[in-house]
């Protein structure tokens, strides 16, 4: 037995939720450009759970019970204002929270699939809200909860900045979430579709899923490379600044990708995205020095920037703090984790490979007054 360490190139389970092929990424055989230019973000919700597009009534109604079921518990509140929320990253009170509402969902051991895709949707009404939640409580204020009458983007804002968002932002939002909403067996799903397939609850694999998206290499990615764009601090530092870290054999935040070796296809919407919006704040710094290492990383390092690095810019503009960053691509993959745990429950084994074994060999145990 030899480890394929990364697994590769290893195809762990089939699904039809999402499809990378040839570079070209899809939510249930819809081309990702097309939802990211036509659709909302809970069309792609229930898209992803049922593998077809809403009809009207449908959509309506998946609006009206993502409001209804987004609030929160008072408990939870109660718990999140316990927690030191200035010095704890969101991500870990986040993964915290969504570990906790467990505790409040009367169904939350029921494995039934109708009791499944009930806590899938009151799992992606509340991420949102608590995130946002999240925010506000370390500033000092109190949570907002879901309006009815409001988008999902819409509503994020609004509990976020405590007033309803310009169009142009909520837009922007909502193909933000769209673009972030599942991609194949990325490491947090993977996490997830683990954690269900021994049969334990979708609260527990959701929690094991924002838990691995938190990592610089999946999900943190995006929040570091704001950090990154900050440190460097001026168009003519870019290319000092990224000799010296590809010197050090460091990597790049938000370059590079297992899948995509020929470029991400989220990228180029978040790019139009980070454009368009700097151009409305007036502070194109950001997103003049991100094209910029662009163009350097190509030529330096034949890399193209995938989901992670204009959405940084993205948010940035929107006036999002750069640790919500990662909490928000939660709120988004919340649709995408749920629907991977619902499938890998109609179809279920234990995911259980092996290791190959480098440790020592016939040992003998000594006692401990001899060792
Ligand atoms: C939502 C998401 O999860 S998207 C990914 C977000 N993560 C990031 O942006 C972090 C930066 N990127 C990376 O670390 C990687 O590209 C990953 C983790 C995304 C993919 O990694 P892998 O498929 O394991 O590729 P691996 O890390 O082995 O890289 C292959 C080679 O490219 C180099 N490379 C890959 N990404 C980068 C990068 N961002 N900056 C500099 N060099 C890089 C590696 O150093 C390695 O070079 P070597 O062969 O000379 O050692
Ligand atoms: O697929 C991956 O490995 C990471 C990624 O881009 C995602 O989760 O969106």
């Amino acid at each position: 037995m030899t480890a394929n360490t990364g697994l590769e190139g290893v195809v762990a389970c089939s699904s039809a939720i999402s499809s990378i092929i040839d570079g070209v990424l899809t939510y249930r055989g819809i081309n990702i450009d097309e939802l990211a230019e036509r659709a909302t973000f809970e069309e792609v919700v229930f898209l992803l759970w049922n593998g077809r597009l809403p009809k009207r009534d449908e959509l309506e109604t998946l609006k009206r019970e993502l409001v209804e079921n987004g609030s929160i518990p008072d408990e939870i509140v109660t718990l999140l204002k316990r927690l030191p929320l200035r010095t704890t990253h969101p991500m870990a009170t986040l993964r915290t929270a969504v570990s906790a509402l467990a505790a409040f969902d009367p169904e939350a051991e029921d494995n039934s699939e109708e009791a499944n895709r009930r806590k899938a949707l009151r799992l992606v009404a509340k991420v949102g809200t608590l995130v946002a939640a999240i925010s506000r409580l370390r500033e000092g204020k109190e949570p907002l909860m879901p309006q009815p009458g409001l988008s999902y983007a819409e509503n994020f804002l609004y509990m976020l900045k405590g007033e309803k968002p310009e169009p142009v932002a909520a837009e922007a939002f909502d193909k933000a979430l769209i673009l972030h909403a599942d991609h194949e067996l990325n490491a947090s799903t993977f996490a997830a579709r683990v954690t269900v397939a021994t049969l334990a609850d979708m609260y527990a694999g959701v929690t094991a899923a924002i838990a691995t998206l938190k990592g610089p290499l999946h999900g943190g990615a995006n929040e570091r490379v704001m950090a990154m764009l900050e440190e460097i601090g001026d168009l003519d530092r870019v290319e000092a600044y990224l000799d010296e870290k590809l010197a050090k054999k460091e990597k790049i935040m938000g370059f590079g990708h297992r899948v995509y070796k020929n470029g991400d296809p989220r990228a180029k919407h978040l790019q139009k995205m980070a454009e368009k919006l700097s151009a409305l704040t007036g502070n194109e710094r950001y997103y003049q020095m991100s094209v910029k290492l662009e163009r350097l990383m190509l030529a330096k390092k034949g890399l193209k920037p995938n989901v992670d690095f204009y959405s940084a810019t993205v948010y940035h503009s929107l006036g999002i703090p750069r640790d919500l960053f990662t909490p928000i691509f939660a709120v988004s993959r919340m649709s995408g984790w749920t629907a991977h745990i619902l499938e890998q429950y109609a179809n279920n084994r234990l995911i259980r490979p092996r290791a190959e074994y480098v440790g020592p060999q016939n040992v003998r145990y000594v006692p401990i007054d001899q060792r």
